[in-house]
């Protein structure tokens, strides 16, 4: 497969070397900070030149990415996270145009499994009472954005089966109705996600720690290689059936 990388940094470049190893050519890479190994504009590929597109950039970059590889008719693979204010307005483009994206605040095999374990957690902590829930997320000094789009996707989860928690706050929740959602940042952290519930008596805890960017990138790649064909909005319930 022919594969467009948007974005050269730390998951750009693990994706570079996973997609050798699976035998995919890298059609181009689109970059902020262009260079000799980055002199491309999306707007150069067309599915003639490239299969499919993966984005791992910036909170401020990813909308405007995903909807250049859209309109240039590339299927396109999103990482990014923090952009999700605008994720209602490239669904609409996607369906006008009858493209193909697909979004994971987290592509890793792991997380999605956390994920679905978290909301079948939720629902039976809140049947069984006496328990309040906190998400706490640990990642590199680099990162951006906060809460990370895991931690957020985490909140979702349990606020859906867990209906007395109404909305989340990034620290310590001032209402009963408020989900605790504390970041940390600290050194190389790759991404560390925990969920507690602490009642009187005890504590029970959800946690996932990713060791390094491997598992993000074999999602990114298992969704590029999934993705070409498909017309829609696509996540990793359906790439994993989940
Ligand atoms: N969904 C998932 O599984 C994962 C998501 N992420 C998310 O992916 C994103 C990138 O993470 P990471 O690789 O660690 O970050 P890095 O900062 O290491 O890399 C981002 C790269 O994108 C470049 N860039 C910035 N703006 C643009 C633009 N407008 N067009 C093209 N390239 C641009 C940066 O250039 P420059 O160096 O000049 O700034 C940099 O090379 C983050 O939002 C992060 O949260 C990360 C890991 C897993
Ligand atoms: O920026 C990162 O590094 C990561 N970002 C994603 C997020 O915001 O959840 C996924 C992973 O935790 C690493």
């Amino acid at each position: 497969m022919k594969i467009l990388l948007i974005g050269y940094g730390k998951m750009g470049q693990a994706i570079a070397a996973l997609a050798a190893e699976r035998g995919h050519e890298i059609a181009g890479i689109v970059d902020r900070s262009a260079s000799q190994l980055a002199p491309a504009d999306i707007t150069d590929f067309t599915p003639a030149t490239a299969d499919v597109a993966i984005e791992f950039t910036h909170p401020d970059s990813a909308f405007a990415n995903v909807t250049a590889c859209l309109r240039q008719g590339l299927p396109v693979v999103c990482g990014s996270t923090g952009w999700l204010h605008h994720f209602e307005e490239a669904q609409t483009l996607t369906q006008e145009l009858q493209g193909s994206l697909f979004y994971a605040s987290n592509y890793s095999v792991g997380v999605n499994l956390f994920f679905h374990f978290n909301e079948y957690l939720a629902a039976k902590m809140h049947l069984f009472g006496g328990y309040d829930v906190a998400v706490r997320e640990i990642h590199h000094t680099q990162k951006i954005d906060q809460p990370s789009g895991t931690a957020l996707t985490t909140a979702e989860g349990i606020m859906r089966h867990f209906p007395t928690k109404t909305r989340w706050r990034n620290g310590p929740a001032e209402t009963a109705a408020e989900l605790a959602i504390f970041s940390e940042r600290t050194g190389d952290m790759v991404g560390t996600h925990v969920v507690t519930y602490s009642s009187a008596v005890d504590t029970l805890e959800l946690k996932h720690e990713a060791h390094s960017r491997e598992g993000f990138a074999l999602g990114a790649l298992l969704a590029a290689e999934w993705l070409p064909g498909r017309v829609g909005v696509f996540g990793m319930k359906e790439l994993l059936d989940l």
